[in-house]
């Protein structure tokens, strides 16, 4: 393959943006070699500037669940673009955004739009200090919940891949106040809300995590977490950034039966636009100015533009069966390359929900974040870039989930299964 256009755009990039990207995880770092840069993309098909074609399982980092540059959300964009870009007073799109969360999400009885994830949960656990005038918050390791300060303290996704889980600049005042425990560990939770229960304000977790790989909760986990907030007066906030109207309609709290007292939405309720929006109990909500004194703003939050790509991307995946037929297409792929690894004589195994999933280069089960990091991440690197050569593209990092759209047909993923053979067959 040639990347000659990206290598120069790269060259480029590197001179005057920190380390070429805009975000940190574009960049290569772990996998090696050199990010391509995109021209176009259509479906589950994403184009580098060298015209090379991946099916691709990245999306956006989780917004395309419905396929790139899908017809009726660009007609949505088009639409409504041309009355004006942003206009600095309501309108009419975020009022129906609200409702459509509100309905799709019970837990959210009032929402509130801002513009990226980093966002709302930022917003979420100033909502949950305001209300309990209590100032520790909970999370767990490899959890990551944007780059707040508060959530850099044994972070995921890009912070763990760079093996900086905490950031300088964050003071250690304000990260002290967040504890975290692992991941599925019911006693570790437990003991931390015996010990300081009283002063903690929120405890925030992505119910499914995606920024350490791909985990999912053990049975009763959540319940559990629910049960020792209520019993501490501590609010539970599910970071649904990545998961939520992912792995169902609904999100992760309707597919594990659980109310958070908060919630952290972003990616796909954009359609691929900046956006991200927090929400919950209507006492907690009215708490935000200007009907209350916590203040959260945002020039740009409720843009009509972001609202309309939104809007129309949840019109997609809100026909019966969406989640369902995910959920089928998540199992063909992961069984395909279960079996391929098999063959091949590779240590391997996957996680998956509907429409995410994780590679692990070890035997399962992988529960814990433990579990995760055993992963052979070496052998992930060279597969990752045996897979990109036969124009696949997987999260170029271990510690990331990948996705399946609604449009990652039956050839796509029989191409990615071929390339998958080939590949495990090249490891050795
Ligand atoms: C679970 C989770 N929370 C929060 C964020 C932060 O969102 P953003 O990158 O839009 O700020 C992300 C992804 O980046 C995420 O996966
Ligand atoms: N799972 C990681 C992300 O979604 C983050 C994307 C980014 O930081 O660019």
């Amino acid at each position: 393959m040639n990347h000659e256009r990206s290598h120069a755009l790269f060259s480029r990039a590197r001179e005057l943006i920190p380390g070429g990207v805009n975000s940190p995880v574009r960049a290569f770092k772990s996998v090696g070699g050199e990010p391509f840069f995109a021209q176009s993309a259509q479906g589950a098909y994403i184009v580098d500037v060298d015209g090379n074609r991946y099916v691709d399982y990245v999306g956006s980092w989780g917004p395309m669940i419905a396929g790139h540059a899908h017809p009726q959300v660009l007609a949505a964009v088009s639409e409504t673009m041309v009355n004006g870009l942003s206009f600095g007073v309501p309108n009419a799109l975020e009022v129906t955004m609200a409702e459509r969360i509100a309905q799709i999400v019970p837990s959210c009885e009032m929402v509130r739009m801002v513009n990226s994830g980093t966002e709302a949960t930022l917003s979420a656990i100033r909502v949950a200090r305001g209300a309990t005038g209590r100032t520790r918050i909970v999370k767990f390791e490899g959890c990551y919940h944007g780059h707040g300060d508060s959530f850099l303290v044994k972070a995921g996704s890009g912070v763990m891949t760079l093996g900086l889980p905490n950031s300088p600049g964050v003071p250690s005042a304000l990260a002290d106040l967040t504890s975290t425990i692992p991941y599925n560990d019911f006693d570790a939770a437990t003991k931390l809300f015996d010990e300081i229960g009283s002063e903690i304000a929120g405890l925030i977790i992505e119910p499914i995590v995606g920024n350490a790989n791909c985990i999912l909760p053990r049975d009763g986990y959540l319940k559990h977490l629910r049960e020792l907030c209520t019993k501490h007066g501590a609010l539970l906030i599910f970071d649904e950034v990545m998961t939520g109207f992912r792995v169902a309609l609904g999100g992760a709290q309707a597919l594990y039966g659980i109310t958070p007292d908060l919630s952290t939405f972003g990616k796909i309720i954009g359609g691929g636009m900046p956006v991200g929006a927090y929400g919950g109990r209507r006492d907690l909500m009215e708490q935000i100015a200007p009907s209350g004194p916590i203040y959260q703003a945002g020039t740009l939050s409720g843009n009509p533009v972001a609202m309309a790509a939104g809007l129309a991307t949840l019109d997609l995946i809100q026909v019966p069966g969406f989640h369902t037929e995910l959920e089928r297409r998540t199992h063909v792929l992961c069984d395909g390359l279960e079996a391929a690894a098999r063959d091949a004589g590779i240590a391997f195994t996957t996680t998956r929900a509907p429409g995410m999933f994780g590679l692990y280069f070890r035997e399962g089960p992988v529960e814990t974040f433990e579990d995760a990091k055993a992963s052979d991440t070496a052998r992930f690197n060279r597969f990752f870039h045996a897979m990109l050569g036969r124009g696949v593209y997987l999260a170029p990092s271990a510690f990331e989930a990948g996705f399946v759209s609604s449009v990652h047909g039956d050839a796509e993923i029989a191409h990615t299964i071929d390339a998958a053979r080939a590949s495990f067959a090249e490891l050795g």
